[in-house]
């Protein structure tokens, strides 16, 4: 079932279109990120759904009620702010049981709910630290007890992992994941990090200037991208500029070279999208010369440099590499295994 319903949302500040017509449909108990580049707009769509920023234009509506009009405070939705913003002051569950105090629920109610969601985030032991007393991953799950602790019916969360080491953010991720589907609550997370937002969602909405340029599941975001932004902004990938026909694209350099047609209609002027693994060096549409080779324990990365070409080949290989710098190499794919995207 929807639970939010976003519709041509537009947002300007000044000359700057920070929203350019955004419509997404987000259901009940997904976890769903929204995914783009710094200045894409992502942290103002959530500013706007949290109720902190105002729309233009367009309609948001949680199950069926316009939001427009309700103030943050009467949304049954949390936000979870980047810095965490929680107060030095109160201890641990001080902070969490503020929110359930300021709505001025009965003290055994707020005691009860504030034990059972510190359980759940596996910080019963620490109730009376402060939070300068606390790791970065512990005081990243002080936030969101504070944050579910009130049982929104969304929550919102603002690049949640940002101010922790690379270590513990993906402890976090996988943890935050765990959590979400525990608990059952929608989150919308916000990030500019396409790892995070492939482990964690169920959906991603990819951001680009203010507009949406694809909604998909991760699996079907890196298979099938449909435009080149996102084929470029998620994983690697090698590009061929032409023109679509029945059996791929057709190139002013390579002539035909084999792809599935994806979102793109026959004739249209189109990419060739070819992921570095999915390309062989056993003969193929191209040749060219082994540039250079790393060798990264599982994975060997292999860039060959084709004539007619400004960027390298980028190839994957399993395990330890086959090929050495000097080598002349064939380059395929199979037709199935490349996409043709929008430009
Ligand atoms: N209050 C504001 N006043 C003026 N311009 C703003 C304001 N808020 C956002 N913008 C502009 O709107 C655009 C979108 O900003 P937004 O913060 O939503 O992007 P973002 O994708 O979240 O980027 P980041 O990851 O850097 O936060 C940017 O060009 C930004 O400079």
């Amino acid at each position: 079932m929807t639970l939010l319903s976003i519709s041509q949302v537009r947002r300007r500040f000044g000359d700057v279109v920070a929203l350019d017509g955004v419509s997404l449909d987000i259901e009940e108990g997904e976890f769903f990120a929204l995914l783009g580049p710094s200045g894409c707009g992502k942290t103002t769509l959530l500013r706007i759904l949290a109720g902190f920023e105002t729309a233009d234009e367009g309609t948001v509506l949680l199950s069926g009620n316009d939001l427009t009009r309700v103030p943050a405070h009467q949304r049954p939705i949390n936000l979870m702010f980047q810095s965490y913003a929680l107060f030095p002051h109160l201890s641990v569950a001080g902070n969490i049981a503020y929110g359930l105090q300021r709505e001025r629920l009965a003290k055994p109610e707020i005691r009860q709910r504030v034990a059972e969601v510190l359980e759940r985030v596996g910080l019963a032991h620490a109730a009376k630290r402060r939070p300068q007393q606390l790791s970065g991953g512990q005081r990243q799950r002080v936030a969101l007890a504070r944050a579910i602790v009130k049982r929104p019916r969304l929550l919102l969360l603002d690049e949640p992992h940002s101010a922790l080491d690379r270590k513990v953010r993906a402890e976090m991720q996988l943890w935050l994941k765990e959590l979400q589907h525990e608990v059952g609550i929608t989150f919308v997370v916000v990030t500019h990090d396409q790892e995070e937002a492939m482990s964690m969602a169920d959906r991603i909405a990819v951001l680009n200037h203010g507009a949406v340029e694809q909604v998909a599941d991760p699996v079907t975001l890196y298979g099938s991208p449909t435009t080149h932004f996102v084929a470029d902004f998620i994983g690697a990938n090698n590009f061929f500029e032409g023109k679509a026909t029945a059996s791929g694209l057709n190139t002013s350099d390579f002539g035909q070279l084999p792809a599935r047609a994806g979102a793109v209609a026959e004739g249209s002027k189109a990419f060739l999208a070819v992921r570095p693994e999915q390309v062989t060096l056993n003969g193929g549409a191209l040749s060219g010369r082994v540039l250079d080779v790393s060798f990264y324990g599982g994975l060997s990365r292999v860039a060959v440099s084709v004539d007619q070409r400004d960027t390298p080949v980028l190839v994957h290989q399993h395990g330890a590499p086959r090929v050495a710098p000097g080598d002349t190499v064939g380059l395929g794919w199979a037709a199935e295994d490349a996409v043709l995207v929008r430009p």
